[in-house]
């Protein structure tokens, strides 16, 4: 059976910059896939044209076997592709429950009046994903009121509206503590089992990145350079060199890959 999501020699420039260059890879269902590379290395405009926000200049994108390459980020949306982003986008003055019941509806296409919100559409549908996130006690509380973790598990609930089959996340734990990205972090990788999601997100937090990824792709440069377990990628020359002299091979989580 052919993967959940194939990407195919995606090349991308931007005048004469060639920031993406034949970029191929694939992830299946319910697996949990970091992008990482220095900054520049590729990994947004990646995500972009994963998403629809971008066409690639070459190459396919395929979801569940269907060629998605130059469709829009709402069609992409519609097929099954969530996001969520690496600034927070919630409504502030609306509560918890009302931003997903807003983001159900409109992947119901179902129209909603912002003065008037009827407040009982999808309201059990909303709940759920608020239990399953770990919000179900804050579902009355204005967004704005809520402390920056709950806002990224908000932003996971109104993410999973569309009942994607493949999850993207831009730097999730972006701005967190760490205790609270380690949670973030566990919690998708439980949506993403329990929900059978496929799961890929750019991290520059290394600890988030090997201990949550299955698998691990580095770009540097637009090109694919390493792509494998988090032990694979970790022990590649390649990654070594790009990586050099920044401590993440060598963290304390890993102290046996510690040079003598
Ligand atoms: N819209 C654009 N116009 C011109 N150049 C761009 C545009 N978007 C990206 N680039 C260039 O393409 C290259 C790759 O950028 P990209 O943002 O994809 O890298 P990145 O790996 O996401 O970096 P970071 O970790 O810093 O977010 C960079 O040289 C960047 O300057």
């Amino acid at each position: 059976m052919s993967a959940l999501l194939q990407a195919e020699g995606l090349s991308k420039s931007f005048g004469g910059v060639e920031a993406v260059r034949g970029v191929s890879f694939e992830l299946d269902a319910g697996r949990i896939l970091a992008m990482i590379g220095p900054n520049g290395a590729g990994k947004s405009t990646c995500f972009n044209m994963l998403n629809g926000q971008i066409t690639p200049d070459a190459g396919r994108v395929r979801l569940g076997g269907i060629d998605i390459t130059g469709l829009g980020p709402a069609a992409v949306w519609r097929l099954g592709v969530g996001r969520t982003f690496q600034i927070t986008a919630t409504f502030a003055s609306m509560k918890v429950r009302e931003n997903v019941q807003v983001a159900l509806l409109s992947f119901r296409r179902r129209a909603f009046s912002f003065r008037g919100f009827a407040g009982a559409a999808c309201r059990g549908e909303a709940d759920r994903l608020l239990a399953l996130t770990g919000l179900a006690d804050q579902a009355d509380r204005p967004c704005g009121e809520l402390a920056y973790g709950d806002l990224k598990r908000l932003e996971l609930a109104v993410a999973l509206a569309n009942n994607p089959r493949l999850l993207l996340m831009d730097e999730p734990t972006a701005g967190m503590a760490a205790r609270e990205r380690a949670a973030l972090m566990r919690l998708a990788a439980a949506v993403a089992r329990e929900k059978n999601v496929a799961v890929l997100f750019t991290e520059h937090d290394m600890d988030v990145v090997f201990e949550h990824a299955d698998a691990v792709m580095v770009l540097d440069r637009g090109e694919r350079i390493a792509f494998g377990t988090p032990q694979e990628v970790r022990r590649d020359p390649r990654v070594r060199a790009v990586y050099l002299g920044e401590g993440f091979l060598y963290d304390a989580r890993h102290r046996e890959e510690k040079p003598a």
